[in-house]
């Protein structure tokens, strides 16, 4: 039986001591390609920040490759690209390459300082995200769509066991979406990359998502798409137009 790549048991976690998330509790498995939706506010975001240690839960254990949270220090297995970054600011004076290096921080013990397998790992990342033509541009002139493929290489560059995206899609023209979602789904595919991605976009994620976790502060629905499609229980909870939404995976 291979080791969880995320175990979640009975967490409460959310902000100045109340509650967002309520008793949420999963497994992730390697390989998994997990689709997180929900209304607004209903605690996806708190729950990535949670998981990855940025917010400190109120009570509840998440385990990480097998290993418990708080001896956990092998960030370099998790790559990570946060919500909101279509406000970057566009006079940030570093060029690709530099961005995608930053991601070789992680994980390195003090003075943090680049070496030669930073480099290969960095140019090994551009060529495969196809940026190697941009790597001397600076970030803040590139278009939304190659400014993400670039954060996006920035989260790979240590080739991370489990990838974490918190609506990657949301400055992306729909062309541009299309190929960012191909790109993950891919990596799901033929490097077993374990994906976790919140995402508005239900009428999309049922087409790449192995796995569904719906979530409102409580953990409505976690398991796979056919489950989902086929609860009669589900149908009550969202309505048949909204199932239909999601289900739809042509
Ligand atoms: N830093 C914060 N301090 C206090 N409350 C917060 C903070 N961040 C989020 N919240 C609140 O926690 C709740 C859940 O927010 P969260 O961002 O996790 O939801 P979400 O499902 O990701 O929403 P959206 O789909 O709009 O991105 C909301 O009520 C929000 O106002």
């Amino acid at each position: 039986m291979p080791i969880e790549a995320l175990s979640v048991q009975g967490l409460f976690s959310g902000y100045q001591g109340a509650d967002v998330l309520q008793d949420i509790s999963f497994t992730v498995m390697p390989g998994d390609y997990v689709g997180v939706v929900g209304p607004n506010g209903s605690g996806k975001s708190t729950l990535i920040k949670t998981i990855l240690g940025l917010l400190e839960p109120e009570r509840g254990s998440i385990t990480l490759f097998g290993t418990p949270f708080s001896s956990f220090r092998d960030w370099r297995r998790i790559g990570y690209l946060p919500q909101g970054l279509q406000f970057f600011n566009p006079h940030f004076p570093a060029t690709v390459a530099e961005i995608v290096r930053l991601g070789r921080l992680a994980g390195k013990k003090f003075p943090k300082r680049f070496d030669k397998n930073d480099q290969v790992a960095v140019e090994r990342t551009l060529h495969w995200m196809d940026i190697c033509s941009i790597k001397d541009k600076l970030i803040g002139e590139l278009s939304g769509g190659l400014r993400q493929r670039v954060l996006l290489a920035r989260a790979l560059v240590n080739e991370p066991e489990l990838l974490v995206l918190d609506e990657p899609t949301t400055a992306l023209d729909p062309e541009t979406r299309e190929h960012f979602y191909q790109l993950i789904y891919d990596m799901n595919r033929e490097r077993k990359t374990t994906v976790i991605l919140v995402t508005h976009d239900t009428g999309t994620i049922g087409r790449y998502a192995s796995r569904l976790l719906y979530l409102d502060k409580r953990l409505v629905f976690y398991g796979g798409f056919d489950d989902f499609c086929m609860s009669a229980e589900m149908t009550g909870f969202f309505g048949e137009h909204a199932q239909h939404v999601v289900c739809h995976r042509h």
